[in-house]
């Protein structure tokens, strides 16, 4: 990528139709990857890690390839563009492989999956839910067979062991063989489960209500910005288990260093209940790691009460960070196995209120169902930004939507939400074609 290039010039140079034609398609798109026309004129270089990978996926959808290779393409959306995507994926006309953590936009999108399980491929028909059913039915089915097997080669063993084994008796001897038949024929395999991650939040014990107070709330990041919140009054609780969505730039992020008093409102209050403890997850908090030092010793230098290596080694291990990953040096762990770190790290701080900001990013479909097992059996409260529709619909009881300066509530579901969000992408569509 030219970083002087005007981002639209990009595509007219991927493109072959003319200017106009290549402008008024690589508008669509990225449109519909969240730059607004204001952003579409700027250049490259004026765009930061998360927008430049969305530059890149508008790139590849531009050049529409015979084989769309993505991998995690909804990591740096929001829900507006998660959708948009899955509808321009579900009518991608050409062949897609890709990799994604988020279940909602497999079952959108695909319809194979290839599920790498002891170092084979294995192909299913149908969406994810639709290979969830059926590798749920294989299993019970082998595992049928194979409890069956083991009871008639345990009954067979019997009768042969009553004789003796190398009896001359020619029942015995006809039973000797029926076993060896079946060794020969390959025996059933017993199902053998991955190992399943469980992620926990300890009690933080409990605080009356109010435990957060946002009164009045008006903010902006400096005198001639733009004001992304104005009037803002609502309460948190230990019982508030709530989902932030809104469009890109919204300010839900914002809302959550606001909360966590890492951000000051420019007028009006947030009162705190002096004792509460705020955990914050955000996709940063990895970056601020010693990669140099191991998770263990990490973890024993941000929590010195804790003197004994192997209690911290337990606090560590229940975020799946397991023997050799705890010592060694940090910077050869994945961008996932940080992420536990980052949890981990969290968690130990016991907070009454879990500011969760895009947490599923690096995360496998199995760890974020541990996290939202967790979230769903933590005793404080939790708010929580996310394009990932199936955690939302998981640990949300309240969809609050930030947007025009202000935070409403929104009437129904995070399912309902989607589907305004798809009428809202399908509207945009017609009306652009
Ligand atoms: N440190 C900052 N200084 C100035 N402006 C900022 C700063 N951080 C964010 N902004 C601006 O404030 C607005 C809200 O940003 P914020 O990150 O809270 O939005 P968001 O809804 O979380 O967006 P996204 O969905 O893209 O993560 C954006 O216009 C952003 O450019």
């Amino acid at each position: 990528m030219e970083s002087q290039e005007r981002l639209l010039d990009i595509y007219e140079r991927l493109d072959d139709l003319g200017a106009d034609k290549a402008e008024t398609r690589a508008g669509r798109i990225l449109h519909g990857l969240g730059f607004t026309k204001k952003m579409q004129q700027k250049k490259c270089k004026d765009f930061s890690g998360g927008w430049r990978m969305r530059i890149a996926l508008a790139r590849a959808l531009f050049v529409s390839p015979h084989l769309l290779l993505l991998d995690e393409p909804t990591n740096h959306l929001d829900l507006d563009a998660c959708v948009w995507l899955e509808e321009e994926l579900r009518n991608y006309k050409r062949i897609l492989v890709m990799v994604s953590h988020s279940q909602d936009f497999l079952n959108g999108v695909c319809t194979n999956i290839v599920h790498l399980h002891k170092k084979q491929l294995f192909i299913y028909g149908g969406n994810y839910d639709a290979y969830v059913q059926t590798r749920f039915e294989l299993e019970t089915n082998q595992m049928k067979r194979y409890q069956g097997q083991q009871e008639q080669m345990a009954k067979t063993k019997g009768f042969i062991a009553r004789f003796g084994a190398g009896s001359r008796s020619s029942q015995a001897q006809s039973r000797e063989k029926q076993l060896q038949k079946m060794i020969e024929a390959g025996l059933t395999e017993r199902v053998v489960h991955d190992k399943t991650l469980s992620l926990a939040f300890p009690d933080p014990g409990k605080i009356p209500p109010p435990v957060i107070m946002v009164q009045g709330v008006s903010f902006r990041y400096s005198d001639t910005s733009e004001w992304i919140y104005t009037n803002l009054d609502f309460g948190i609780d230990l019982d508030t288990r709530v989902a932030l969505v809104g469009p890109n730039g919204a300010g839900k992020s914002t809302l959550l260093k606001l909360i966590d008093n890492q951000l000051l409102p420019t007028s009006g209050q947030i009162r705190r209940n002096s004792h509460v403890r705020m955990g914050r997850y955000h996709q940063h908090l990895a970056e601020t790691l010693d990669l140099n030092m191991s998770a263990l010793e990490y973890m024993m230098q941000c929590f010195p009460e804790v003197t004994e290596k192997e209690e911290m080694r337990k606090i560590i291990g229940r975020f799946g960070l397991s023997g050799r990953q705890q010592i060694c040096p940090m910077r050869n762990l994945s961008d996932g196995q940080r992420c536990r770190v980052s949890f981990a790290y969290i968690a130990w701080q016991a907070p009454h209120l879990l500011l969760l900001d895009e947490p599923t990013n690096h995360l496998d479909i199995e760890t974020i169902d541990a996290l939202a097992d967790a979230i769903k059996s933590f005793a404080g409260g939790m708010i929580l930004v996310s394009h990932d529709f199936r955690l939302i619909k998981q640990v949300a009881d309240k969809i609050w939507v930030c947007e025009k300066q202000v935070v409403t509530e929104w009437p129904g579901d995070i399912m309902s939400y989607k589907d305004y969000l798809r009428q809202k992408v399908q509207g945009d569509f017609i009306k652009k074609s």
